[in-house]
């Protein structure tokens, strides 16, 4: 059961505080970790949602940056101490003192709450401007999934054209990772469980190769021959298959939040300088141009939409794998703010 909430629950509204009229939010796997406790940190009630776009309709006194009626974006991160080395370089992602939209404590001491959520106060150091040209239903994945693929092959120096990538896991993350690695030059495959996707990955997506990971035979033909692998699972699955994919040098980069050790043999990366890295969400910055990267290449997410009152069906179907590609609650046109009051916490 997720709990939604009306704008009567947010914080007063600071100096440099945005509100934002939620119209719509993405449903991301994350969602599903926490919402069941997949990490053993969740505090309820919980209002999850961290790919939220919306409407400003009020801003505090020294807010620059935003306007009321601008349509803008609320990611993962809605704070930081802006003075650890992360935060100096813009990567405040990896501030060790982030604030997260949702299952964390805000400044004043009050719970944060995410997108499920008529309304949000944040912080404008952490909105976004939805750029002309971006659907508000379809910038909402690119807020989470999209920059999650693009922040990870802008660091490690993979947006050169003309390199072969690997997409692991066809869900929220893995379809935004074939489109932003084909608009980047990138011959791409993917690697599924199943055959299930494969005309949709091949005719849908652009991808360029397909691999079920369960056939040997095609895994085996496979070996040797990618730049990098982007690996989106969200569950404890062997490395080693997706190790033998990759060329001298090549990179897994692991995006799945998995709460259980994973584990490979030493000579799987010594014999060919291979690495294993993770990478989390991106910086603001690389939200922006992530926004402005799918304006320029005419990218859009694939997307379902629900309204809130489908919203425990879909984290269901979530779950069980059965969404092309990515859920978005239509919040606004589900009238939350109408809904009965959930059951007080016992
Ligand atoms: N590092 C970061 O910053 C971020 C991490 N995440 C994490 O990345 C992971 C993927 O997120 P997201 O793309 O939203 O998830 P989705 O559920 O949308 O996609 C995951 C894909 O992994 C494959 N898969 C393999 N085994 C399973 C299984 N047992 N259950 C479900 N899927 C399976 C499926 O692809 P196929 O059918 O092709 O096998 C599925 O579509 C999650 O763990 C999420 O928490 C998400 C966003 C940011
Ligand atoms: O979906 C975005 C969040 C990803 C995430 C990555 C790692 C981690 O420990 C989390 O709690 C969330
Ligand atoms: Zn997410
Ligand atoms: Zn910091």
């Amino acid at each position: 059961m997720v709990f939604i909430s009306v704008c009567g629950d947010n914080r007063k509204t600071g100096p440099e505080d945005v509100v934002v009229k939620v119209m719509y939010c993405g449903i991301c796997h994350t969602d599903i970790h926490q919402a069941k406790n997949h990490l053993d940190a969740s505090k309820y009630p919980m209002v999850p949602g961290h790919e939220v776009v919306g409407e400003v309709v009020e801003v505090g006194p020294e807010v620059t940056r935003y306007r009321v009626g601008d349509v803008v974006g609320v990611g993962v991160i809605v704070g930081c101490c802006r003075d650890c080395r992360p935060c100096k370089a813009n990567v405040e992602q990896y501030c060790n003192k982030k604030i997260w939209s949702y299952n964390d404590v805000y400044t004043d001491g009050r719970p944060t709450q995410g997108g499920f959520s008529s309304a949000m106060v944040v912080d404008q150091k952490f909105v976004v401007k939805i750029p002309a040209g971006l659907a508000p239903e379809q910038a909402a994945p690119l807020l989470c999934a999209g920059v999650t693929v693009y922040s990870p092959l802008k660091h490690f120096g993979l947006m050169t054209p003309g390199l072969r990538g690997g997409i692991l896991g066809l869900g929220g993350v893995g379809h935004m990772g074939v489109k932003v690695a084909k608009s980047m030059g990138h011959h791409v495959t993917v690697i599924s469980s199943s055959g299930k996707k494969r005309a949709e990955a091949m005719d849908d997506l652009g991808a360029d190769a397909y691999l079920i990971s369960a056939d040997p035979a095609e895994m085996a033909a496979a070996a040797d021959s990618l730049d990098y692998i982007i690996n989106t699972v969200p569950v404890h699955h062997p490395l080693e298959p997706y190790l033998a994919l990759l060329k001298l040098d090549g990179k897994l980069i692991l995006m799945g939040v998995i709460n259980q050790p994973l584990s490979f043999i030493s000579p799987m990366l010594l014999l060919g300088r291979k690495s294993i890295t993770g990478s989390f969400i991106g910086s603001i910055t690389e939200t922006e141009e992530v926004l402005q990267f799918c304006v320029d290449k005419g990218l859009t997410s694939q997307i379902e939409i629900v309204k809130m009152g489908y919203v425990n069906q879909a984290l269901e179907r979530l779950e069980r794998n059965d969404v092309r590609y990515r859920f978005v609650v239509d919040v606004a046109g589900s009238n939350i703010d109408d809904a009965p009051e959930p059951p007080a916490a016992a």
